[in-house]
């Protein structure tokens, strides 16, 4: 777990081998310490260079061991006895020195870093806070404001960053592990005490309360309900405040409280999950690690609307060289122009020259013949989805890939009109497409592995997070948003308002709640959905008794809002109004209370006090449950992928892991109980009846979310 050498005569060479990103796992911990023993008590070793096996120096503390009792060495005397021994200790960075990787650092004497190497201490972003002395050490190296923005954020930075701030010594261009081995050699002889980071004093701003409380204001907007930032800025003030050993004791304080709070656990099983959704499979035992993707050089988007303008940003950003296609040349001037804005505006934030000239704009499919991979983003009407597949079909060369950007419409229906259903799947953006993060990738039955793997490695490569999803309507995401969504207006027949919704959802931790996040997306969308499928409009079959459709319980407010010409910022009117179209600063409309009065009465519902339990009850745990029935269905292979989509496409509040971890941690006999008690009440609604799978769970002891894909497997599968 680390390697023992001597080099230059002199020089005891400790390297980390703890593969894939040599994390301090127990035994790594423990050959650390027996190797510094060795090279303190060695009379041949002048100095001592740290450094990490394949050019990776540490990724930081082993994250699973912290699911199980602490075993085998704890870090921080590892790390002391380093810091305090008399040989000169060196720091050779490559790669990453993250989190106690960093902290390893910290407390070698001196830090030479290669010029490509990233540090930083995102403990923040796994729920805890750098428990290894890096809140103490950190400031007294750099200062409380730098420090503290970097620990609070968790920002991993640059090695030229590093050197600025005075993080590290030295940055280089060659081998970092031959640099730091002359340069221990150099500083034989040399004192130690001004290089021991513990023994400094942190420069304390004479304005520290301000600071730490404009900090503090800023992190609880950011992360709403969220422990650990807050913890961090605690952290930073005893480094200011407090003598460095009762520091240590603070922090050491504040990690057992985050360490208990659940809300680490929650992002540390986040971390996992987003791993575990890019290893996907598929019926026919096909899967992430035995099917390769093929390199895709050129793609086109048909489409310029907003979906199909950030798709070609993605795309071009990392290489790709696009033909963007319109239909009409007004259509295609004004895509033109504002793609080249995106793209322009993205390359001067990274630094970089915007990538023009891989772009094509026209009007003609006919240009589409040599592409590799083609993604339709054209209006969401199937009819017009199906004429562009069948043109592509003619057009491109067989081997090309047609993929759609559908939202939720039969991925296989789009393939049955082409020569290649094996070439055919979903490639589902979320809005605004350049900017989030997650991307559905959809296998229809007969899309090929190949297919298949080619789609989640470009989703890879665009920055994306992807998941593989089977063909369904509304795939995951969308299927789960319907029933979220009803319940939310169920609510306000039965007499909570916008705003209590909102408040309860964004008091759970959601940036925004229900009503906010659609004035923002936009009202009318789901109205012509909902006119599409005969919900409302003059195509609702007459014999629906009012407030039913298909003798299902169905709100007509959203409809009747939209009626209005209330379709949300835009309109500068929705569930809120606004200044003016397009702001953003929501308030509650006396209007809308009036249109619930009214409705109301005419229904003859008494309104009653709805608490924030049931709203948040009812809004997730059927949101939940319906995620347990796409399991079922086998749309989705695993919870965390349905977690990851929700954390990426819809931003469910991390802190809580997603709506499958959520519900895990509420405890699957409760979700299941309250589930039935609101069922009986409604019996009309059938999203709120329990699914089989929660059943099943329940019966079987409720296992951790972990272990669930172990009852699936027996249910018949689509990926
Ligand atoms: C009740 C009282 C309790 C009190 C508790 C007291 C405890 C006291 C001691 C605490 C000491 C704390 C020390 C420290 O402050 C805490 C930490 O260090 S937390 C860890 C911080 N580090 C990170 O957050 C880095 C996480 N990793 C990454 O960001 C990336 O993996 C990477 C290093 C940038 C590499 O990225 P990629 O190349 O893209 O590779 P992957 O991300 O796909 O990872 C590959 C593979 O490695 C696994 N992995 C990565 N990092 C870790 C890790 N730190 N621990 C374990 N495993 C890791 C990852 O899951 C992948 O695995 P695979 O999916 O392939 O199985």
């Amino acid at each position: 777990m680390a390697r023992y050498e001597l080099v230059k005569r002199s020089v005891a060479l400790i390297t980390l081998t703890n593969p894939p990103v040599n994390a301090l796992s127990s035994p790594v911990r423990h050959a650390i310490a027996k190797s510094m023993e060795r090279a303190l008590s060695d009379p041949k070793v002048t100095a001592v260079v740290i450094c990490g096996e394949n050019g990776r120096f540490c990724g930081g503390a082993d994250i699973r061991e912290f699911a199980g009792p602490l075993r085998g060495p704890p870090l921080i005397p590892v790390l002391d006895a380093i810091e305090a021994g008399r040989k000169p200790v060196v720091a050779a960075i490559e790669g990453v020195a993250l989190g106690g990787g960093f902290e390893l650092a910290l407390v070698c004497h001196y830090r030479i870093a290669h010029s490509k190497a990233r540090l930083g201490l995102p403990e923040v972003t796994l729920g805890i806070l750098p428990a290894a002395g890096g809140s103490q050490r950190l400031p007294r190296l750099i200062g409380i404001p730098a420090a503290l923005e970097l620990i609070t954020t968790g920002r991993h930075i640059s090695a030229q960053e590093a050197l600025k701030l005075g993080i590290v010594d030295q940055v280089t261009d060659q081998n970092a592990c031959e640099m730091a081995v002359e340069f221990a050699l150099k500083s034989v002889g040399k004192p130690l005490s001004s290089r021991r980071v513990s023994m400094l004093t942190t420069p304390c701003p004479p304005d520290l309360d301000a600071l730490l409380e404009a900090a503090t204001m800023q992190v609880k907007k950011k992360a709403r309900g969220v422990m650990a930032p807050l913890a961090c800025i605690q952290a930073v003030r005893a480094a200011a405040t407090m003598p460095f050993s009762k520091g240590m004791k603070r922090e050491s304080e504040l990690m057992t409280t985050l360490f208990n709070s659940g809300q680490a656990q929650a992002f540390q099983y986040c971390f996992f999950a987003q791993r575990t959704a890019g290893k996907w499979t598929l019926p026919s035992g096909a899967q992430w690690n035995n099917s390769k993707p093929r390199e895709i050089r050129s793609a086109a988007v048909i489409g310029l609307g907003t979906m199909g303008r950030g798709i070609v940003v993605s795309l071009a950003r990392v290489g790709i060289s696009v033909i963007a296609v319109e239909s009409e040349k007004k259509l295609l001037e004004n895509g033109r122009q504002m793609v080249i804005g995106m793209l322009e505006r993205d390359a001067k934030r990274r630094g970089v020259s915007a990538s023009l000239n891989l772009l094509k704009f026209t009007l003609s499919l006919q240009d589409l013949k040599d592409v590799d991979l083609v993604i339709e983003a054209v209006f969401e009407d199937m009819a017009l989805k199906k004429r562009v597949f069948q043109e592509l079909s003619k057009v491109c060369r067989p081997t090309t890939l047609l993929c759609t950007n559908t939202s939720g419409l039969d991925v296989d229906a789009l393939a049955g009109v082409t020569n290649r259903p094996h070439l055919v799947a979903g490639m589902h953006f979320f809005s605004p497409a350049h900017v989030m993060k997650l991307l559905e990738v959809v296998c229809g039955p007969r899309s090929s592995s190949e297919t298949i793997a080619t789609a989640m490695s470009l989703g890879k490569k665009m920055g994306k997070v992807s998941v593989a999803v089977g063909n369904c309507p509304g795939f995951v995401g969308n299927r789960m948003l319907k029933p979220y969504l009803d319940q939310a207006t169920f609510l306000l027949e039965e007499g909570a308002t916008p705003e209590q919704i909102d408040k309860a959802l964004e008091d759970f931790g959601f940036a925004m709640g229900v009503f906010r996040m659609s004035d923002l997306a936009g009202l009318d969308v789901g109205w012509r959905v909902r006119k599409e499928s005969g919900l409302t409009g003059p195509d609702v079959d007459s014999k629906n008794p009012p407030r039913r459709r298909q003798g299902h319980r169905y709100c007509p407010i959203p409809d009747m809002v939209c009626e209005q010409g209330r379709f949300g910022q835009k309109t500068g009117r929705g569930w809120y109004m606004y200044d003016k179209p397009g702001d953003t600063n929501a308030k509650p409309d006396p209007l809308i209370q009036n249109l619930l009065e009214t409705y109301r009465s005419r229904y003859g519902i008494q309104p009653r006090n709805i608490s924030d339990q049931e709203i948040i009850e009812r809004c997730l745990f059927v949101l939940a449950n319906e995620g347990f029935r796409i399991l079922e269905d086998g749309m989705a292979a695993r919870p965390e992928d349905i977690d990851v989509i929700y954390l990426f496409g819809y931003a469910f509040p991390r802190h809580r892991g997603g709506p499958m971890f959520y519900v895990s941690m509420v405890g699957l006999e409760r979700v299941l109980e309250r589930l039935e008690h609101y069922h009986q009440a409604h019996p009309d609604v059938p999203h709120l009846e329990p699914s089989a799978l929660l059943k099943k769970l329940v019966a079987c002891g409720s296992p951790p979310v972990q272990k669930w894909r172990e009852y699936i497997k027996t249910m018949h599968s689509h990926l």
